[in-house]
This record gives C-alpha cells, sequence and structure tokens, in this order.
C-alpha cells in the first residue's frame, strides 16, 4: 500500500474512531458552507458509522445548509430496521438537526433498478460532494461494491444483485461517484475487519481499494483492533 494519497489514521478504540469522526465531518461543514454556501455529506450504511452519526447530533452546525446523501442502501421495506437510511434517519432527522427537505435517500423500496436510475439522475447535477463517508466490510466491499462484481462503465449508481451480505438486492454509488467528493473518509472499526484491512495495505484488488486509490484526498480511520496492532 504505496499510495500517498491515502493517509491511514490509528486511534485506540472505535470511540474515538466516531469522535474524530465527527470533528472532521464538522470541520469540512464550515469549509464547505464557507466556500459554496452548502455542505454535501454522503452518509456509510451498516452499523460502524452510527456511533459517529449520535457523536454529530449533539453538536452545533449550520444544519440548514447541510444536505445528506447515501452511498448504498439495501431493498428492503422502507421502514425495515436494516435500511441504512432509516438507521442513520433515526439518529440525525427523526430527534435530529438535518431538515427533512434536505435528506436525499436512495428509494430502495422502488426496486434497485428503478432506485438506481432515480437516484444517478439526481445526484448527476449536484457533483462533486463534499465529503464521502464510507465504510468496509469483512470482505474488503464498501458502499455495496462487492468483490468480483462488474461495475457497468460510466454509470454512477447501480443496481446490485445477489450481494453476498444480506439482502441480496441493494443499489450503490459507483466509484466513479464515491470519488467525485472534496475528501473521503473511511472508517474501520473492530476485529472482523482486520482480515480485510491487512489485505488491502498489502495491496489486495479489493472494492474498498479500488475506490481509496481514485479518490482526490483519503484518510482511513482504523481503531486498534481492526489494524491488529
Ligand atoms: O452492508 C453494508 O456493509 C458495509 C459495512 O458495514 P458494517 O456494519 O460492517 O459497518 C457498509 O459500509 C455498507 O454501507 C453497508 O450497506
Amino acid at each position: 500500500m504505496a499510495d500517498s494519497r491515502i493517509a491511514f489514521r490509528l486511534y485506540e478504540s472505535a470511540e474515538q474512531v466516531a469522535a474524530d469522526t465527527a470533528w472532521r465531518v464538522l470541520a469540512a461543514a464550515r469549509q464547505s458552507i464557507a466556500a459554496r454556501g452548502r455542505f454535501q455529506l454522503v452518509l456509510a450504511g451498516g452499523c460502524t458509522p452510527q456511533a459517529a452519526y449520535t457523536v454529530l447530533a449533539d453538536q452545533v452546525a449550520d444544519w440548514d445548509r447541510w444536505h445528506i446523501f447515501f452511498g448504498d442502501e439495501r431493498c428492503l421495506a422502507s421502514d425495515d430496521p436494516e435500511r441504512n437510511s432509516l438507521a442513520a434517519a433515526r439518529i440525525l432527522l427523526d430527534q435530529g438537526p438535518i431538515p427533512a427537505a434536505n435528506w436525499h435517500p436512495i428509494l430502495a423500496e422502488q426496486g434497485a433498478e428503478l432506485a438506481a436510475t432515480r437516484y444517478e439522475a439526481m445526484i448527476r447535477p449536484r457533483l462533486p460532494f463534499d465529503l464521502v463517508l464510507l465504510g468496509m466490510g469483512e470482505d474488503g466491499h464498501t458502499a455495496s461494491l462487492f468483490p468480483g462484481h462488474a461495475i457497468a462503465p460510466g454509470a454512477l449508481v447501480i443496481p446490485v444483485q445477489q450481494a453476498p451480505k444480506p439482502p441480496p438486492e441493494r443499489v450503490s454509488l459507483t466509484p466513479s461517484a464515491l470519488v467525485s467528493s472534496r475528501a473521503i473518509l473511511i472508517l474501520v472499526t473492530g476485529v472482523g475487519k482486520r482480515e480485510a484491512l491487512a489485505d488491502w495495505r498489502r495491496g489486495a484488488d479489493l472494492p474498498v481499494a479500488r475506490v481509496a486509490s481514485a479518490g482526490l484526498r483519503v484518510e482511513v480511520l482504523v481503531d486498534r483492533e481492526a489494524a491488529g496492532e
């Protein structure tokens, strides 16, 4: 792993990763709002980022200027607790600070094909994002980009079928969309991620590695359990 645009940062605990993520997101928001009047943030799904969202929700920020997008969504009913946007909404929208009009979920309950087409049409004129948050799965997937899955050239958002992690049907931003961002933060915590992280750092061709190596400014926040140190 010799890509100088990717900075790996080590933290003692997942709590520290969450706190520093929140701090970095707030700093990016301030800069973006000062420069362009708005902050376009892509949220990661899964469990890892939820602690950071909880820290964020308690902070003071210019929330009306934040616009929230999603890196991927699972094709489940809109009220299914496994939906990525629902988990984030419970923290940042329902009782939190972000106005509903600025919340841009992927409507995956419409089916992967239609939801992907509609989300692509919505994000295309809004690119670039200011900050993309990503996680990493135990197999090195990021968003819903899984190892061995082909990506249609030129697409920004794709339907995903037969994902190895349930549910099998999903919608994902592609590497092209994810790297159309001023910065990317990848959160990697827990012992379950240790092997994939080590593979990535040894140069394995994983989806997370492909996205990270194409990004402009990429920071990977890793806790000691994932790092194995
Ligand atoms: O299924 C998914 O998995 C990854 C990793 O999730 P985590 O629970 O291990 O943090 C996540 O980044 C992705 O958005 C999600 O859909």
